[in-house]
């Protein structure tokens, strides 16, 4: 089986709120799943659901094949979960945590795990204490309590929003360093995060994942792919736009494409030595995350 979750015509509402209307979307294993949507899309609360924390009103959860059911945890055997605000014993140092988590879920040789999930995640065996913590330590150490137990499907809800840029970047690492080990699922808003670390991609947006794709295939499907060539004058920069019917402005031509860049470029290099114009510079401008995102919720 290649899908580590799938989620299939999952609906939630609170009271008259329908947060989730009709969520389907499936998670390849191996893969860093970026799960993106704006505030208040419904990103917790489908996690939530995968984690049998809430009851769906419809539709239907499996983890590795087994379906969820709010209130029991036989699927989170397999499964780790760090929440947007981990919470833990201030006055104990990380190993004192990270051991009494091993002592509740019974992790087998949990000295051994513990110094290995010390090691993984960056953080120290000695007597500090999580008090003095910073968040991007908190966060670590939330995922070094989120695989404690070997889990096959990892489950991040907004791990990055609170930390600054450089934290946000060894978290980021962290996560994908974490590739091999497990699947991860993480939602975000922010999209640059996505762009770092994901192979795949899920929008979550009026209540349904409405383009669920790897990074790669929504390149190629959304937004538009676009080269900037710059000229030594507007003249040429003008025979340029009127030759391809591309925008000029100044010295600066942008043209819109659809399909593959190599064919595309090598016609158009072609064309520009035919016509006797020679760029100045030449930038490839693919649509990012962000454009993507636009395009696909005002569909
Ligand atoms: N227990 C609840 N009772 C009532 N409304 C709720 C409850 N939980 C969530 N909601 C509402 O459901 C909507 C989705 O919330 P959710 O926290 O899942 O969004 P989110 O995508 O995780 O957003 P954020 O990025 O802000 O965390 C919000 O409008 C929220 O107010």
């Amino acid at each position: 089986m290649s899908d580590i979750l799938t989620l299939e015509h999952v609906q939630k509402s609170f009271g008259t709120k329908h947060v989730l209307q009709d969520l389907s979307f499936s998670i390849p294993r191996g893969s860093i799943f970026g799960f993106v949507g704006e505030n208040g899309a419904g990103k917790t609360t489908t996690m939530r659901l995968i984690l049998g924390l809430g009851k769906a009103d419809a539709g239907t959860i499996l983890v590795n094949g087994d379906k969820v059911r709010f209130g029991e945890t036989k699927t989170n055997r397999i499964t780790g979960y760090l929440p947007d605000v981990p919470a833990f014993y201030d006055y104990m140092t990380p190993a004192e945590y990270l051991r009494l988590c091993a002592d509740i879920a019974a992790v087998p040789n949990a000295n051994e795990k513990i110094d290995q999930m010390l090691q993984l995640v960056g953080l120290k065996n000695d007597k500090h204490r999580i008090h003095g913590f910073s968040r991007g330590m908190r966060q670590r150490l939330g995922i070094a309590q989120a695989l404690l137990n070997d889990p096959q499907l990892l489950i991040c809800d907004e791990p990055t929003s609170a930390l600054d840029p450089a934290g946000r970047a060894e978290f980021l690492d962290l996560l994908y360093s974490l590739k091999d080990k497990v699947t991860v699922l993480f939602s975000t808003h922010i999209l640059s995060d996505v762009e770092r670390i994901s192979d795949w991609v899920g929008i979550l947006h009026d209540g349904r994942v409405q383009a669920c794709d790897t990074l790669a295939n929504l390149h190629a499907s959304y937004g538009h792919r676009q080269v900037v060539m710059t000229f030594a004058t507007t003249a040429e920069a003008q025979k340029c736009a009127e030759l391809f019917q591309g925008t000029q402005h100044e010295e600066a031509v942008t043209l819109t494409y659809h399909g593959e860049y190599a064919p595309m470029m090598k016609s158009t290099l072609q064309k520009l030595l035919a016509a006797n114009l020679t760029p100045v510079s030449l930038r490839k401008a693919d649509p990012t995350l962000d454009q993507i995102f636009m395009e696909v919720i005002k569909k």
